[in-house]
Protein backbone atom coordinates (compact mmCIF):
# COMPACT_ATOMS: atom_id res chain seq x y z
CA UNK A 1 0.00 0.00 0.00
CA UNK A 2 1.32 3.39 -0.92
CA UNK A 3 0.92 5.35 2.49
CA UNK A 4 0.04 8.84 0.92
CA UNK A 5 -0.59 10.08 4.94
CA UNK A 6 1.86 11.95 6.38
CA UNK A 7 0.41 12.83 10.32
CA UNK A 8 2.53 15.97 11.63
CA UNK A 9 3.36 14.84 15.13
CA UNK A 10 3.49 18.35 16.20
CA UNK A 11 3.59 18.02 20.04
CA UNK A 12 6.00 20.45 22.51
CA UNK A 13 7.67 16.75 24.11
CA UNK A 14 8.88 13.24 22.95
CA UNK A 15 6.35 11.81 25.11
CA UNK A 16 3.43 13.67 23.84
CA UNK A 17 4.41 12.68 20.36
CA UNK A 18 5.06 9.04 21.09
CA UNK A 19 1.60 8.86 23.06
CA UNK A 20 0.12 9.82 19.96
CA UNK A 21 2.54 7.82 17.32
CA UNK A 22 1.30 4.79 19.16
CA UNK A 23 -2.01 5.19 18.53
CA UNK A 24 -1.47 5.01 14.71
CA UNK A 25 -0.31 2.06 12.49
CA UNK A 26 2.83 2.66 10.69
CA UNK A 27 1.06 0.03 8.22
CA UNK A 28 -1.12 2.88 7.25
CA UNK A 29 0.48 5.95 7.55
CA UNK A 30 4.04 7.62 8.01
CA UNK A 31 4.78 10.51 10.51
CA UNK A 32 6.42 13.95 10.70
CA UNK A 33 8.45 15.93 13.10
CA UNK A 34 8.83 19.49 12.69
CA UNK A 35 10.21 22.26 14.47
CA UNK A 36 8.90 22.68 17.77
CA UNK A 37 9.04 18.80 18.57
CA UNK A 38 12.59 18.42 17.23
CA UNK A 39 13.81 21.40 19.11
CA UNK A 40 12.53 20.04 22.24
CA UNK A 41 13.38 16.51 22.12
CA UNK A 42 16.29 16.52 19.47
CA UNK A 43 17.28 13.14 17.72
CA UNK A 44 15.75 10.60 19.68
CA UNK A 45 12.65 11.73 18.91
CA UNK A 46 13.57 10.47 15.91
CA UNK A 47 14.74 6.99 16.83
CA UNK A 48 11.81 6.34 19.12
CA UNK A 49 9.70 6.91 15.78
CA UNK A 50 11.95 4.48 13.81
CA UNK A 51 11.74 1.98 16.82
CA UNK A 52 8.02 2.31 16.36
CA UNK A 53 8.15 0.66 12.72
CA UNK A 54 7.56 4.45 10.98
CA UNK A 55 9.17 6.71 8.34
CA UNK A 56 9.82 10.14 9.43
CA UNK A 57 9.72 12.63 7.48
CA UNK A 58 12.45 15.78 9.46
CA UNK A 59 10.56 19.11 8.03
CA UNK A 60 13.38 21.56 9.27
CA UNK A 61 12.90 23.91 6.34
CA UNK A 62 16.47 24.54 6.07
CA UNK A 63 17.70 27.51 4.51
CA UNK A 64 20.99 29.05 4.65
CA UNK A 65 24.28 28.74 2.97
CA UNK A 66 24.94 25.83 0.33
CA UNK A 67 27.90 24.35 2.74
CA UNK A 68 25.47 24.74 5.49
CA UNK A 69 22.69 22.87 4.28
CA UNK A 70 24.08 20.33 2.55
CA UNK A 71 25.87 19.26 5.80
CA UNK A 72 22.56 19.68 7.67
CA UNK A 73 20.66 17.32 5.30
CA UNK A 74 23.86 14.58 5.55
CA UNK A 75 23.25 14.34 9.17
CA UNK A 76 19.11 14.01 8.74
CA UNK A 77 20.12 11.41 5.71
CA UNK A 78 22.37 9.71 8.23
CA UNK A 79 19.64 9.60 10.74
CA UNK A 80 17.82 7.24 8.43
CA UNK A 81 15.20 9.59 7.79
CA UNK A 82 12.42 8.93 4.71
CA UNK A 83 12.12 12.18 3.87
CA UNK A 84 14.05 15.99 4.74
CA UNK A 85 13.34 19.14 3.42
CA UNK A 86 14.85 22.78 2.43
CA UNK A 87 13.25 26.09 1.14
CA UNK A 88 13.54 26.27 -2.14
CA UNK A 89 14.45 29.93 -1.80
CA UNK A 90 17.30 29.20 -0.53
CA UNK A 91 18.64 28.60 -4.46
CA UNK A 92 20.15 26.51 -6.58
CA UNK A 93 23.32 26.49 -5.44
CA UNK A 94 21.87 25.29 -1.81
CA UNK A 95 20.36 22.85 -2.92
CA UNK A 96 22.62 21.26 -5.88
CA UNK A 97 25.35 21.01 -3.56
CA UNK A 98 23.45 18.99 -1.15
CA UNK A 99 23.07 16.35 -3.34
CA UNK A 100 26.45 16.47 -4.56
CA UNK A 101 27.74 16.24 -0.98
CA UNK A 102 25.24 13.11 -0.26
CA UNK A 103 26.71 11.42 -3.38
CA UNK A 104 30.42 11.98 -2.51
CA UNK A 105 29.10 10.51 1.21
CA UNK A 106 27.80 7.61 -0.25
CA UNK A 107 24.43 7.46 2.16
CA UNK A 108 21.27 6.06 1.53
CA UNK A 109 19.29 9.74 0.37
CA UNK A 110 16.00 10.31 1.95
CA UNK A 111 14.05 12.10 -0.75
CA UNK A 112 14.77 15.40 -0.85
CA UNK A 113 12.06 18.09 -0.81
CA UNK A 114 11.98 21.91 -0.76
CA UNK A 115 9.35 24.23 0.12
CA UNK A 116 7.87 26.74 -2.43
CA UNK A 117 5.33 28.71 -0.58
CA UNK A 118 4.54 27.95 2.36
CA UNK A 119 0.47 26.83 2.57
CA UNK A 120 -0.32 29.87 5.14
CA UNK A 121 0.67 32.89 2.48
CA UNK A 122 -1.09 34.10 0.15
CA UNK A 123 -0.79 37.10 -2.46
CA UNK A 124 -0.35 39.63 -0.07
CA UNK A 125 2.18 37.82 2.28
CA UNK A 126 4.28 37.72 -0.79
CA UNK A 127 3.72 41.37 -1.60
CA UNK A 128 5.04 41.94 2.00
CA UNK A 129 8.21 40.46 1.38
CA UNK A 130 8.77 42.19 -1.84
CA UNK A 131 7.83 39.34 -4.16
CA UNK A 132 4.90 40.78 -6.45
CA UNK A 133 4.12 37.49 -7.96
CA UNK A 134 0.69 35.19 -7.33
CA UNK A 135 1.20 32.39 -4.87
CA UNK A 136 0.75 30.16 -8.14
CA UNK A 137 3.63 31.35 -10.47
CA UNK A 138 6.02 31.71 -7.81
CA UNK A 139 5.34 28.06 -7.05
CA UNK A 140 5.89 26.97 -10.28
CA UNK A 141 9.23 28.68 -10.63
CA UNK A 142 10.53 27.33 -7.57
CA UNK A 143 9.32 24.14 -8.32
CA UNK A 144 11.40 23.83 -11.74
CA UNK A 145 14.42 25.40 -10.00
CA UNK A 146 14.02 22.44 -7.42
CA UNK A 147 14.12 19.75 -10.54
CA UNK A 148 16.82 21.17 -12.20
CA UNK A 149 18.68 21.37 -8.51
CA UNK A 150 18.37 17.05 -8.50
CA UNK A 151 15.81 17.72 -5.45
CA UNK A 152 12.79 14.60 -5.54
CA UNK A 153 9.72 17.17 -5.13
CA UNK A 154 8.27 19.81 -3.67
CA UNK A 155 5.88 21.04 -1.18
CA UNK A 156 3.16 23.37 -2.39
CA UNK A 157 -0.27 23.76 -1.58
CA UNK A 158 -2.31 20.64 -3.43
CA UNK A 159 -3.78 23.78 -5.14
CA UNK A 160 -0.76 23.76 -7.14
CA UNK A 161 -0.75 20.33 -8.06
CA UNK A 162 -2.87 20.61 -11.26
CA UNK A 163 -0.89 23.24 -12.68
CA UNK A 164 2.53 21.29 -11.36
CA UNK A 165 2.04 17.86 -13.15
CA UNK A 166 1.76 19.84 -16.14
CA UNK A 167 5.03 21.01 -15.77
CA UNK A 168 7.13 18.79 -13.85
CA UNK A 169 8.40 15.14 -14.66
CA UNK A 170 5.62 12.32 -13.44
CA UNK A 171 8.43 11.16 -10.75
CA UNK A 172 8.69 14.61 -8.85
CA UNK A 173 6.67 14.20 -5.68
CA UNK A 174 4.51 17.09 -4.45
CA UNK A 175 4.15 17.23 -0.85
CA UNK A 176 0.83 18.89 0.34
CA UNK A 177 -0.09 20.27 3.55
CA UNK A 178 -2.78 22.83 4.19
CA UNK A 179 -5.49 19.61 3.53
CA UNK A 180 -8.21 20.10 5.43
CA UNK A 181 -11.43 17.92 5.70
CA UNK A 182 -14.92 19.23 4.46
CA UNK A 183 -16.04 21.15 7.59
CA UNK A 184 -12.62 21.17 8.90
CA UNK A 185 -11.18 24.51 10.85
CA UNK A 186 -8.69 25.87 8.60
CA UNK A 187 -6.25 27.49 11.43
CA UNK A 188 -3.50 29.51 10.43
CA UNK A 189 -3.49 27.30 6.54
CA UNK A 190 -4.62 29.72 3.93
CA UNK A 191 -4.54 27.72 0.30
CA UNK A 192 -6.28 24.87 1.84
CA UNK A 193 -7.63 21.46 -0.21
CA UNK A 194 -9.85 18.54 1.13
CA UNK A 195 -8.09 14.83 1.29
CA UNK A 196 -10.05 13.71 -1.55
CA UNK A 197 -9.08 17.03 -4.22
CA UNK A 198 -5.46 16.84 -3.19
CA UNK A 199 -5.40 13.06 -4.60
CA UNK A 200 -7.47 13.68 -7.60
CA UNK A 201 -5.42 16.27 -8.52
CA UNK A 202 -2.18 14.72 -8.11
CA UNK A 203 -0.30 14.90 -4.91
CA UNK A 204 1.52 12.70 -3.87
CA UNK A 205 1.73 12.75 -0.16
CA UNK A 206 -0.99 15.00 2.08
CA UNK A 207 0.34 16.38 4.90
CA UNK A 208 -1.73 16.53 7.80
CA UNK A 209 -1.58 16.95 11.59
CA UNK A 210 -4.49 19.25 13.60
CA UNK A 211 -7.57 18.26 11.91
CA UNK A 212 -5.74 14.45 12.96
CA UNK A 213 -4.07 14.99 16.27
CA UNK A 214 -6.76 17.52 17.57
CA UNK A 215 -9.44 15.15 16.79
CA UNK A 216 -11.53 13.49 19.50
CA UNK A 217 -10.76 10.10 17.70
CA UNK A 218 -7.35 10.69 16.00
CA UNK A 219 -8.12 7.22 14.61
CA UNK A 220 -11.39 7.52 13.49
CA UNK A 221 -10.49 10.19 11.82
CA UNK A 222 -7.46 8.98 9.77
CA UNK A 223 -9.60 5.98 8.62
CA UNK A 224 -12.15 7.97 7.27
CA UNK A 225 -9.75 9.96 5.63
CA UNK A 226 -8.04 7.31 4.24
CA UNK A 227 -11.27 5.74 2.80
CA UNK A 228 -12.23 9.30 1.37
CA UNK A 229 -9.10 8.83 -0.46
CA UNK A 230 -9.44 5.76 -1.83
CA UNK A 231 -12.44 6.55 -3.32
CA UNK A 232 -10.63 9.85 -5.09
O1 LIG B 1 6.89 21.66 5.17
C1 LIG B 1 5.80 21.47 5.73
O2 LIG B 1 5.52 20.37 6.20
C2 LIG B 1 4.82 22.56 5.68
C3 LIG B 1 4.92 23.45 4.62
C4 LIG B 1 3.88 24.35 4.34
O3 LIG B 1 3.91 25.09 3.36
N1 LIG B 1 2.80 24.36 5.16
C5 LIG B 1 2.70 23.55 6.27
O4 LIG B 1 1.67 23.60 6.95
N2 LIG B 1 3.73 22.68 6.56
C6 LIG B 1 3.67 21.85 7.79
O5 LIG B 1 2.57 20.96 7.69
C7 LIG B 1 1.89 20.82 8.94
C8 LIG B 1 0.44 21.18 8.76
O6 LIG B 1 -0.22 21.00 9.96
P1 LIG B 1 -1.80 21.27 10.12
O7 LIG B 1 -2.08 22.65 9.63
O8 LIG B 1 -2.03 21.11 11.60
O9 LIG B 1 -2.49 20.21 9.29
C9 LIG B 1 2.63 21.69 9.95
O10 LIG B 1 3.49 20.85 10.70
C10 LIG B 1 3.45 22.65 9.11
O11 LIG B 1 4.69 22.96 9.70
Amino acid sequence: MNKQIVVALDYPSHDEAIAMAQKLDPSLCRVKVGKELFTRSGPAIIESLHRLGFDVFLDLKFHDIPNTVAQAVLAAAEMGVWMVNVHASGGQKMMERTVELLDQKGVDKPLLIAVTVLTSMQRDDLTGVGLDVEPIDHVKRLALLTEKSGFDGVVCSAQEAPMLRQVVSPEFKLVTPGIRPMGASADDQKRIVTPQDAVRDGSDYLVIGRPITQSENPVKTLEDILSDIKNA
